[in-house]
């Protein structure tokens, strides 16, 4: 790693309903460990350092419990943070029915549609007791243009790590000048190749 390039800061915000896993899958990816149950229901910030891409990264993880939270504190929240873990549980499908009312609030209040944002389907080891499908979750993400994983923080840390490595890449993408983010070179490399498959077309 270059050790003259400069520590970038990140802000992630975890939000979803009461009991779907975002205080177990922060605590997972700080310590590694899954602990059962935890006696806080507090506002927790979580601060850490990692290196993603050869980028050294000073982490700051939001966990904020679901509760009847006003609209302003929720608001503040989300204007702090740079990226966005937005958690459900695939046994409790309000869980899921909840997402694209946060996710909306979150674009309205970043006024943008660009909010680096990841989908967390949690629980996948309750498979019985599965009430979400795994094809909803993909679909809701691409609509909600947001990643997408399905996970259980109780049985894999790699998962939870790949999660939020996503966010975080996300969020550096953004921070990027325009013509330097991995997102606009894609977006102009497929824009390319499909000018030139049609150029080839027309040649025809
Ligand atoms: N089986 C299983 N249980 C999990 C998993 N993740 C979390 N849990 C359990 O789900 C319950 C809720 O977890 P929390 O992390 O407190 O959920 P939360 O979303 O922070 O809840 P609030 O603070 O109420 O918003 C706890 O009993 C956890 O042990 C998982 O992947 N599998």
């Amino acid at each position: 790693m270059d050790s003259s390039r400069k520590t970038v800061p990140v802000k992630l915000l975890v939000l979803g309903a009461h009991n779907t896993g975002k205080t177990a899958l922060c605590v997972r990816f700080i310590t590694k460990r899954f602990i059962g149950e935890y006696d806080h229901k507090k506002e927790v910030t979580y601060r850490c350092n990692r290196v993603v891409d050869q980028e050294a990264v000073e982490l700051e993880i939001l966990d904020l419990p679901f509760k009847e939270s006003s609209a302003a504190s929720l608001e503040s929240s989300i204007c702090w943070a740079d990226g966005f873990l937005l958690v459900y549980s695939i046994t409790q499908r309000f869980s899921f029915t909840e997402i694209p009312r946060l996710k909306t609030f979150i674009d309205k209040t970043k006024h943008g549609l660009g909010v680096p944002t990841v989908l967390v389907a949690n629980k996948t080891d309750l498979e019985i007791g599965r009430e979400v499908t795994m094809e909803e979750g993909q679909k809701m993400a691409k609509d909600l243009r947001c990643g997408f994983r399905e996970l259980s923080v109780a049985e894999t840390v790699l998962a939870v790590e790949a999660a939020v490595f996503q966010l975080i890449r996300l969020v550096v993408d953004q921070q990027r000048p325009l013509p330097d983010r991995r997102s606009y070179m894609l977006t102009v490399r497929h824009a390319l190749s499909r000018k030139l498959t049609r150029s080839k077309t027309m040649q025809w």
